[in-house]
């Protein structure tokens, strides 16, 4: 067999050069989260839109109690309630007070609140509105209000395009009231395991069959990753039933076409096959470890990625390749993943090829200290559960002695 491996970036070149971001859709603010935003958004009023107090207590004129004390309280009639929600038309004048709720909108002719506790009135709770009130210490002009249009004037850019957005946008767009955002829409991926011997977890045990695994796992790293995915369970090892479902899978239109297994040399790895006669291969094995029989190429006219079966494999070349696919599709700038740097605490031995190995890294005073968690073996899914990190060797290299310096992707 000719040995015509690619390296992990070129694949990932390869790969992305078929991608384009999806087109702008207006989407309900609440299926937003995670999305990048395709709009500068503008603040279409103030910010708070009228001034309002900060505190329960009393709106006043500063100047009539600069000389209050605890010995000399100032005593000012009381001349309405103001809770929040209402609006006030009646203006304070000297010698007067309204009893005011924290956010709600100050009367005219008002500078400043004097909270309650500056008051002799000072549980509000439940009480009816008092004739007067005496204030005990004096407020500076301006003390105790939220000015109108304080966090954000009409026409400030809010939000800049290329944000993706958190649950704090959300609160933030919904406060301008807005309903509906301008984003890159989530890109919808098709997905089937395959293999005889894959039986989906709710059925019966029989000899020989394990239960599905990748299926569920990548459906969850697409969702995870802001894609829809769209499971349509497991292919049999039999080419004529392969592509019935792959073409079925072309009539939904979906970005791309994900597949677990079969891409490898077995007698029976007919999807690679499949795909290579019905649209075009363009590469299938790369110089990785684990992952290293993953396929790429177009059924008909729809992407395809073949993933190799055994589940850390899947795995790994969700996250090397997918991902940025992902990203792509849904207007992140093409970035790598936050890579950091471990110090290792045992030899790690690979065999060459770029290596991605489940390692645990902790932080310490000292920067993070990483080792290498449970067996490697690529179809040991119990020590990837384990792992928080994949620990990268470069390509080239074969061993790192303890106490050298690896990089790594955090995977929890
Ligand atoms: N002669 C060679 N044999 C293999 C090579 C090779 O280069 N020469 N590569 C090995 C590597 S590395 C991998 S990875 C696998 C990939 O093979 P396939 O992608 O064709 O996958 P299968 O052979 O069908 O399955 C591999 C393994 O994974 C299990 N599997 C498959 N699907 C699932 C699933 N949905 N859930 C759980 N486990 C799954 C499957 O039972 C096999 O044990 O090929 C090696 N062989
Ligand atoms: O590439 Mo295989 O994925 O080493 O297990």
């Amino acid at each position: 067999m000719m040995n015509s491996l690619i390296s992990v970036q070129e694949a990932q070149e390869r790969i992305l050069r078929f991608f384009d971001t999806l087109p702008i859709e207006t989407i309900a603010l609440e299926n937003a989260l995670g999305l990048v935003l395709a709009e500068d958004i503008h603040a279409p009023f103030d910010l708070p839109p009228f001034t309002s107090s900060s505190m329960d207590g009393f709106a006043l004129r500063s100047e009539d109690i600069r000389t209050a004390s605890p010995e000399n309280p100032v005593t000012l009639r009381v001349i309405q309630d103001i809770p929040a929600g209402t609006f006030p038309n009646i203006p304070v004048l000297p010698g007067e007070a309204a009893r005011i709720m924290t956010g709600a909108p100050i009367p005219m002719g008002v500078d400043c609140v004097v909270p309650v506790e500056n008051t002799n009135a000072f549980n509000l709770k439940g009480t009816g509105l008092p004739d007067t009130v005496q204030i005990v210490s004096p407020v500076a002009p301006g003390q105790y209000l939220r000015p109108k249009g304080q966090d954000l004037q009409t026409g400030d850019v809010v939000l800049r395009a290329g944000t993706q957005i958190t649950p704090q946008d959300i609160g933030l767009l919904a406060s301008m009231g807005k309903t509906e955002v301008r984003v890159y829409p989530r890109p919808q991926v098709i997905l089937f395991s395959s293999g005889n011997e894959i039986v989906p977890p709710a059925s019966p045990l029989e000899p020989g069959k394990i239960y599905d695994s990748n299926l569920p796992m990548l459906t969850a790293m697409l969702k995870a990753n802001g894609a829809v995915a769209v499971p349509l369970g497991t292919l049999r090892d039999d080419p004529q039933e392969i592509l019935k479902s792959l073409e079925r899978a072309t009539q939904q239109k979906p970005a791309f076409i994900l597949t677990s297994a079969g891409v490898s040399v077995g007698t029976y790895d007919f999807v690679r096959k499949v795909v290579e006669e019905n649209g075009s291969l363009d590469f299938w094995r790369v110089n990785m470890r684990p992952g290293k029989p993953l396929a790429f190429g177009f059924f008909r006219d729809v992407p395809f990625i073949g993933l190799p079966g055994n589940p850390v494999s899947s795995f790994v070349g969700f996250t090397v390749f997918v991902i940025p696919v992902l990203r792509k599709l849904m207007g992140f700038p093409p970035s790598p993943p936050p890579t950091f740097t471990a110090i290792l605490e045992e030899n790690v031995e690979s065999d060459g090829r770029e290596s991605y190995l489940r390692g645990n890294v902790i932080f310490t005073p000292t920067g993070y200290r990483a080792h290498l968690e449970g067996h490697q073996g690529s179809g040991n899914l119990a020590s990837l559960s384990k792992a928080n990190a994949l620990l990268i060797l470069p390509s080239g290299v074969k061993s790192l002695p303890a106490g050298t310096e690896v990089k790594f992707w955090f995977i929890r």
